[in-house]
Order: C-alpha cells, then sequence, then structure tokens
C-alpha cells in the first residue's frame, strides 16, 4: 500500500488528477484499447473532477477512449433527480470533457430485475478484461463503495441496504431529511473493487480519521471495508492532514519517508 501523505484537499485532488493523467497518458488508449476508469461520487472527489476538466482544458489529457464505470447508484430514485449518481457524474464531469457517452458505464437503480442488472454490470466490466484504475472515496465507517460495514469482502455488484449512518450522512445532498434518502443502492462489491489493477481512494477530513486509521493500522475486517485493500497489490490512500489525526506519528513518518525515496513499478 503506498499512502500519501498531504496537507489538504486541494493537495489531495491534484495529486489524484494528476495520477489519472499520467496513467492515463502512459496507456496511450485507443479506440480498440481503451483506458479503464473506475469512478465514485461524494463530495471528496469534487475538486478532482475540476481538476481532471482543468487539465483536460489545458490538452495536457483526453478521454475519448477511456472507458468509465462508476462504484453505485441509489435505488428507485430517477435517473434524473439532481441527486442520482447519474446526474452528479454529468453535471461534475462528463459533460465538461470529451469521453463518448457509448464509454459512460453507471447501473441502472431503475430497473426491475436489480440481479441482472448487477450481473450485466459485471460481465461488461469482464468484457474489457479489467479496470485499470479505479478511484474511490470512503464513507465516515469506512465503507467503500456502498460496501456497508459486514458486506463480504469478497462480494461482487449487487443491491445493498443503506444504514443508518450512510442515510443520515447522505441526508446532507436531501434537504437534510432523512426520510428523503432512498434506502438501497445498487454498488459493486469489494470484490469488484480489489480486481482493479490498482486502486486509489481519496481521504480527507477529520471526519475520516477514523476510517484512514481502520484501513491503514487496523486488521483486516468486514466491518471496515476500507480494510480489505490491504489484501490489494497497488492501492494508493490518498489523504490529507485531517484525515490522518488518528494514525501514529510513527505511521506517517514512514510512509512520508518512504514516499520520497520511492522507486515505482510501472503497472
Ligand atoms: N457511495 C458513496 C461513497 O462512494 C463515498 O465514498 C461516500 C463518502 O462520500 P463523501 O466523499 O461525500 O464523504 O459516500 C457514499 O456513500
Amino acid at each position: 500500500m503506498r499512502l500519501i501523505p498531504l496537507k489538504n484537499d486541494e493537495q489531495v485532488s491534484k495529486w489524484a488528477a494528476r495520477h489519472i493523467v499520467e496513467r492515463i497518458n502512459h496507456f496511450n488508449p485507443t479506440a480498440e484499447r481503451p483506458f479503464v476508469l473506475g469512478l465514485p461520487t461524494g463530495g471528496t472527489p469534487l475538486k478532482t473532477y475540476k481538476e481532471l476538466i482543468r487539465l483536460y482544458q489545458a490538452g495536457e489529457v483526453s478521454f475519448k477512449h477511456v472507458v468509465t464505470f462508476n462504484m453505485d447508484e441509489y435505488v428507485g430514485l430517477p435517473k434524473e433527480h439532481p441527486e442520482s449518481y447519474h446526474s452528479f457524474m454529468y453535471n461534475n464531469f462528463f459533460n465538461h470533457v470529451d469521453i463518448q457517452p457509448q464509454n459512460i458505464n453507471i447501473l441502472d437503480g431503475n430497473t426491475d430485475d436489480h440481479d441482472a442488472e448487477c450481473r450485466r454490470y459485471e460481465e461488461k466490466i469482464q468484457s474489457y478484461g479489467k479496470i485499470h484504475l479505479f478511484m474511490g472515496g470512503v464513507g465516515v465507517d469506512g465503507h467503500i463503495a456502498f460496501n456497508e460495514p459486514g458486506s463480504s469482502l469478497s462480494s461482487r455488484t449487487r443491491i445493498k441496504t443503506l444504514t443508518e449512518d450512510t442515510l443520515i450522512a447522505n441526508s446532507r445532498f436531501f434537504n437534510h431529511d432523512v426520510n428523503q434518502v432512498p434506502k438501497y443502492a445498487l454498488t459493486i462489491g469489494v470484490g469488484t473493487l480489489l480486481d482493479a489493477e490498482e486502486v486509489m481512494l481519496l481521504i480527507t477530513g477529520h471526519n475520516k480519521a477514523l476510517a484512514l486509521q481502520a484501513g491503514v493500522e487496523g486488521c483486516i475486517n468486514h466491518l471496515w471495508t476500507i480494510s480489505a485493500l490491504q489484501l490489494h497489490r497497488h492501492a494508493i490512500f490518498v489523504a490529507d492532514e485531517p484525515a490522518m489525526q488518528e494514525l501514529k506519528v510513527k505511521t506517517v513518518k514512514y510512509f512520508t519517508e518512504l514516499e520520497a525515496r520511492a522507486i515505482h513499478s510501472v503497472l
């Protein structure tokens, strides 16, 4: 695991966006051989999307041959709803870059057959071989995508019941009314995430400090699904100072020094 210790969320977004751009450009994607990118929603990646748009406008990257898979989507919320993850992705990213509509994949939370939709999604990912880089955030309780505490660490894409904590956390997007938050979501599984060639999580703010601690210093445990990343060969946690406040000084020093001297293999 790499832990990139940074000062604030501004630096985290710049680092993350630069990393994505470097990966895409190094891959040199074509129509026949696209770069496959996994993407999250949430407040955390917003600045990263802004920075990616800026880099695109500056001519430093193209998304023409990038295929995307989003992590999750609410069940029963119309696509057009301003808080659907469809709306989020188009408003905050897709509408501002040169990605081709047919290369965008987001789970359909409005189907009658959730199982079939989740199977279709897994098969579509497999049809590309693998996801090259999956960017993610983390919930306050350590969940990745919508893999709530207690999720199987080998889970695949499926429907999940959202916990009370998540409903409360996400009510900020629904007029602070917990009753308006959808109770279920379709989400990629922890296993789906672990299959990606590389996983990069953005972790910012005081309220994520316990989740980061569980992910870096804790034992692998289904109650903190972030900890499953310890099993991944190429996991990167990009964190700011407030999020690192629960880590031991020794841990932060260790990763800081390591990062200053590290040589990284090209994937
Ligand atoms: N399904 C999403 C997660 O993918 C996201 O990581 C988390 C944290 O969101 P935020 O970045 O807004 O704190 O929220 C939701 O639960």
